[in-house]
């Protein structure tokens, strides 16, 4: 006898809406089996949605536009109904959303390290003066040029294996790339030197994945609900207050750390850097693990009081 057939779901598939690159695919995969394992029964469809960053490759970031060039067009799938559920790299979600969105999940973070890949000098000390090394993100930027002022530090797009490929394929000496990307794409054995702080600090929210479902969808928030990490959900929420509170809706250089440190504390270190790397301005501080937001906005003041603010009122300038 045949077994019976496996009942239809009765509930409408949970669609995630995700861009195409390799990399988004990963992640929402990643979601969506954990969906699947957590919620027998359950449909859970991806549908890949082109984003301005997609399809602009050669601007640098900070030219056309700043922030959410990978994730308005799929947050608007998701205001729109098209979609239930974005999967993001939280790094590249702004701090401010639309109204209707809720981060509903933030799944364990990844290594939040940097890693440079140079595939014949290997160290960020070893390339020798006047090295190329690509990068399109202005806080790397700044970090290298802080040690290593003598460094040709240039702009490159395009997703990951591209970029990679470019320090592989001998065309610059170096990339620096998050560490979490190349691992979850399997690609980690090209990097030749990690890059973590609190040495090297990295970009808020690096390292996590944001899942944003609509405010008012109790069902998706339900479902959503058994990816959350407290631990991780607290620690990027302090980044991205403290980033918040300082970029004033445009791009800036800023790193940030959080983590847990004891049973009740939360620690975030947060650095502005000036984009040729020259001045940096840094804060450290903990608070109680229950009010991450607090703690972002104490961080935030406290970079403001040691000068933040002139030095990145003179980047804004800088970009006009
Ligand atoms: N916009 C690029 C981007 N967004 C998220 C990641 C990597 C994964 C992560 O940091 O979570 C990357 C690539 C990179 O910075 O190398």
């Amino acid at each position: 006898m045949n077994p019976p057939p496996v009942p239809a779901s009765t509930s409408a598939p949970l669609r995630i809406g995700t861009r195409g690159s390799r990399l988004a695919r990963w992640q929402a995969d990643w979601v969506a089996d954990r969906l699947r394992a957590a919620h027998p029964g359950l449909t859970v469809e991806l549908i890949e949605i082109k984003t301005q960053g997609d399809r602009d490759r050669n601007s640098p970031l900070a030219a056309i536009g700043g922030t959410g060039l990978f994730t308005k067009e799929i947050q608007r799938a998701v205001v729109d109904g098209q979609v239930d559920v974005a999967v993001h790299s939280l790094k590249d979600l702004p701090t401010q959303g639309p109204d209707a969105l809720i981060l509903a999940a933030v799944p364990p973070r990844e290594d939040v390290a940097d890693a440079l890949i140079a595939p014949i000098h290997r160290t960020l000390a070893a390339l020798p003066a006047g090295s190329r090394i690509g990068t399109s993100s202005l806080r790397r930027r700044a970090q290298i040029l802080f040690v290593r002022p003598d460094l040709d530090v240039t702009t490159i797009r395009g997703n990951v294996e591209t970029r990679l490929n470019q320090a592989l394929d001998q065309k610059i000496d170096a990339v620096i790339l998050a560490w979490a990307g190349l691992h979850r794409l399997g690609l980690e054995g090209h990097v030749t030197q990690r890059l973590e702080p609190p040495d090297f600090l990295p970009a808020v929210g690096q390292g996590a994945l944001g899942i944003e479902c609509r405010r008012d969808d109790p069902t998706t928030r339900g479902l959503l609900a058994v990816l959350d990490d407290p631990d991780t959900h607290h620690a990027v929420v302090a980044e991205r207050r403290a980033l918040a509170e300082l970029e004033g809706g445009c791009m800036i250089p800023m790193a940030a750390w959080a983590r847990r440190t004891s049973a009740d504390l939360l620690a975030l270190d947060a650095v502005v850097f000036e984009p040729d790397g020259r001045q940096r301005i840094a804060a450290s501080l903990q608070g109680p693990i229950d009010d991450p937001d607090a703690l972002g906005r104490r961080v935030a003041e406290a970079l403001r009081q040691e000068g933040a603010e002139p030095l990145l009122a003179a980047f804004r300038q800088d970009r006009r």
